[in-house]
């Protein structure tokens, strides 16, 4: 299928790669920072366009967390099939599925394209339910990337954090930030740090005056994240179960329950 990436960073030139390798083509780069991108400008109304002449049946953004959300707005109304793998805008959520609904668009995001960290969600949700009978054991998430990454914490991250808070009834609020003070049993600390070049590590601690049970998910490279976004365009794209195309708002979930 004839593909547009918006935001042609490092995750851009990865998806570009992927993309062509499962016989692809990448038919408009938008990137306002990047000289190498096809359309060297922010998504405007001219862009908008170029995309519409590129002939593009699917959109993949991986930008920015402080441009995301306006991407998202520009570009859910071209009714192209869009998939979004940048982080920090999910608390607009209800206003694109509004949009979503409104132009009948085709949209997916995921904070993570993994396979093994789609997988680790499901195990940590588990966990997390099983240690609900068991109130002897605290639990922190834990999280490192390299030190590009512009967002704290990660999408990933506050994902699993809701997911532990979702089947572990007495964690009720999310801390992200550093204690000055002793943490309330009813806080779920989630931790950062920025080092190197980390492709993604998160960890689930269980700790017990006894013992410690430690979940961790460790991305070796990024080419996953490349790869799997280039996959749910594919389904994304492809007609649903009814035959008719997807409307709507997906996330990996719907992806793994069809595939
Ligand atoms: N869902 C997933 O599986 C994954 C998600 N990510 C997320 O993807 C995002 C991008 O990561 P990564 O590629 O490493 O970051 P990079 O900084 O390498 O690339 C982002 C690119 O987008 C550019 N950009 C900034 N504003 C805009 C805009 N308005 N329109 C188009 N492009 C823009 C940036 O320019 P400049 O550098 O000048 O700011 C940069 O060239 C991050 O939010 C990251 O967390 C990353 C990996 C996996
Ligand atoms: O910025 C990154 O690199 C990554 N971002 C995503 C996130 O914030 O969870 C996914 C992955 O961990 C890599």
């Amino acid at each position: 299928m004839k593909i547009a990436l918006v935001g042609y960073g490092k995750m851009g030139h990865m998806i570009e790669k992927a993309a062509l390798m499962r016989g692809h083509e990448v038919v408009c780069t938008v990137d306002p920072y990047a000289k190498d991108a096809s359309c060297v400008t922010a998504v405007s109304e001219e862009m908008l366009k170029a995309i519409g002449d590129s002939g593009a049946e699917g959109i993949i953004e991986f930008s920015h967390p402080a441009s995301v959300t306006n991407n998202i707005f520009s570009l859910v109304p071209t009714g192209i099939p869009l998939v979004v793998g940048t982080t920090g805008w999910v608390d607009r959520l209800e206003e694109v599925r509004r949009l979503v609904d409104d132009t009948r668009t085709a949209f997916l995001y995921s904070s993570n394209f993994s396979v093994g960290v789609n997988l680790f969600y499901k195990m940590v949700s588990e966990a997390a339910r099983l240690m609900a009978e068991f109130e002897e054991y605290d639990v922190a998430v834990f999280e490192s990337h390299h030190n590009q990454k512009a967002d704290s914490p990660s999408g990933t991250g506050l994902d699993i954090a809701r997911r532990i808070m979702e089947n572990l009834p007495r964690k009720t609020t999310l801390f992200t930030d550093s204690f000055t003070r002793r943490p309330e049993p009813s806080e779920l600390h989630l931790a950062s740090v920025r080092v190197g070049s980390v492709p993604g590590t998160h960890t689930v601690y269980f700790d017990s005056a006894a013992d410690t049970i430690e979940l961790t998910h460790t991305a070796r490279t990024r080419e996953g994240f490349a790869l799997g976004a280039v996959r749910a365009l594919e389904w994304l794209a492809s007609p649903g179960p009814d035959g008719h195309a997807r409307i709507g708002v997906y996330t990996m979930n719907d992806v793994f329950s069809e595939v």
